[in-house]
């Protein structure tokens, strides 16, 4: 039988570094990761693709969706919805691929309700006033967005506990490394041999 990919969901708060480490990870082209686009109702920024950076939507587009079961989660984040398509979630999956998620903590939670196999990776800062700094240096964000971000970052950080793995994004090189090394420790802890091996001391018998 063909192995099933494993879902592999990076999340964390506001700021801590998701997209810088996630296109990171993507530039490499030995990643043997499928990352899933996401749908977002957001404006795209100078530079960004449709159907490449995301999949940009109308919200009567994607109430749509919503409304067809096509998310397997979303969220509403700063003002716009952001969701993770299902049918390639599932299909890739399917296909024996391993597929990547980077999202926001709420949708997190949902898929680990819909995918309690998923491995869950919390991207942590090294500390709360690198997570300011960075939000701050941003520079998207006017000073009362900043401070809404940050007591949003420490309710999004006590959530760090219900994840399989912790990473601390102290160098952008490092948390990258750790994250593929984590994916590859859980491909060997599932990839369980005993069974061949209990066939071949059978044969022996
Ligand atoms: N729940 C959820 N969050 C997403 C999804 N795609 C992106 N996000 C998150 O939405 C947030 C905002 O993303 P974006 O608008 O690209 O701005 P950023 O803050 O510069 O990364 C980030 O925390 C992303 O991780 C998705 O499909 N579902
Ligand atoms: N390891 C790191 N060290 C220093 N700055 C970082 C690091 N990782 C990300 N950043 C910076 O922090 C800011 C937020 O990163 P971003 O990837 O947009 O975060 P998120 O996707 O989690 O909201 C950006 O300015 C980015 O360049």
């Amino acid at each position: 039988m063909k192995e099933k990919g494993l879902l592999i969901v990076l999340s964390g708060p506001s700021g801590v570094g998701k997209g810088t480490v996630r296109k990171e990870i993507f530039s490499h082209e030995d990643t043997q990761f499928e990352y899933s686009i996401s749908m977002t109702t957001r404006s795209p920024r100078i530079g960004e693709v449709d159907g490449v950076d995301y999949f940009f939507k109308s919200r009567e587009e994607f109430e749509d969706l919503i409304s067809k079961g096509k998310l397997l989660e979303y969220a509403e984040y700063v003002g716009n919805y952001y969701g993770t398509p299902v049918d390639y979630v599932r299909q890739t999956l399917e296909d024996g691929k391993d597929v990547f998620l980077e999202i926001e903590v709420q949708g997190a939670k949902q898929v680990r309700e819909k995918f309690p196999d998923g491995l869950f990776i919390f991207l942590a800062p090294p500390s709360l006033s690198e997570l300011q700094t960075r939000i701050a240096t941003r520079g998207t964000e006017t000073d009362e967005l900043i401070l809404n971000r940050m007591t949003e970052a420490r309710r999004e950080i006590e959530l760090m506990e219900l994840y399989d793995y912790v990473v601390e994004n102290d160098k952008v090189e490092k948390a990258c490394e750790k994250i593929k090394a984590i994916v590859q420790a859980e491909h060997c802890r599932r990839e369980r041999v005993e069974p061949k091996y209990k066939q071949m001391l059978e044969v022996e018998k």
